[in-house]
């Protein structure tokens, strides 16, 4: 069964994708052109843009690099697959720390509040892109200055949004959760598999046929899975 290509570096989305049966192929960007085709490198926020029209035009550049990519190395057509996740806090975005400093002050500001946290995933395969957005709200339960500490000290907060993963020590700073817990992770596995479904692609075709039952479908996924095992084009 053909797998889809994920143009993304975070393992969590990887895992994600494994989790629902999807075999994917890792589209990283060539360490030599890293900056040139980096869009991180082009992610301010434009003047006025909204947290849920930022998160969608990053996606949608990381999107267009991949396909890029994919084209420079005339790679077997197949979905390709990107995502971006940011965190909104009374309408300013809270990206990534870039040290401990930055994620002290954003678990600061996130404790006793609740923050929405937008990911958006876009595919593209055969002159189609198709693009969804999860909003998720996160309500933070007040946190001591030893819970902080105690959470910088992990170094959970480095790389992600917002500074801290639902997935680690941070689930139990979270009182409160409405959305999608893998969209809060950096992919929501329903939206995914809605826009890959849209595709009719074969590695989805389990969910795509109306005639297959729950089992027949799983065990549809999993042969999909081990056909393919997810591996690294860099
Ligand atoms: C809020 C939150 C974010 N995150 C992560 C998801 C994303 O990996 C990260 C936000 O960074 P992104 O820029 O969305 O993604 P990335 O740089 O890790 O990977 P790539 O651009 O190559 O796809 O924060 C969690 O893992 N758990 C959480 O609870």
């Amino acid at each position: 069964m053909p797998g889809i290509y994920l143009a993304s570096q975070s393992p969590r989305r990887s895992q994600l994708l494994t989790q629902i049966g999807v075999a994917h192929t890792l589209l990283l960007p060539d360490p030599a052109s890293d900056i040139a085709e980096d869009p991180e490198a082009l992610e301010d926020v434009l003047p006025g843009e909204s947290p849920d029209a930022y998160v969608q035009r990053v996606t949608l550049r990381k999107l267009d690099a991949a396909q890029q990519r994919a084209l420079r190395r005339a790679l077997p057509p197949a979905p390709i697959l990107c995502a971006d996740t940011t965190v909104e806090l009374g309408g300013q975005i809270l990206g990534k720390p870039a040290d401990a400093t930055e994620a002290r002050t954003m678990l600061e500001r996130l404790s006793g509040s609740t923050h929405r946290v937008l990911t958006a995933v876009a595919v593209a395969h055969a002159g189609q892109v198709r693009q969804a957005l999860s909003v998720s709200e996160v309500r933070f339960a007040p946190l001591s200055t030893a819970e902080v500490r105690h959470y910088l000290v992990s170094g959970e907060w480095q790389g992600k949004a917002g500074g801290y993963g639902i997935q680690g020590l941070a689930a139990a700073f979270a009182a409160h959760i409405s959305g999608s817990h893998s969209g809060i992770m950096g992919l929501p596995l329903h939206e995914t598999w809605q826009l890959l479904q849209a595709l009719r692609w074969p590695g989805t075709a389990a969910g795509v046929s109306t005639d297959i039952t729950g089992t027949a479908e799983a065990a549809d996924t999993i042969e999909a899975t081990e056909a393919l095992p997810t591996q690294a084009l860099s």
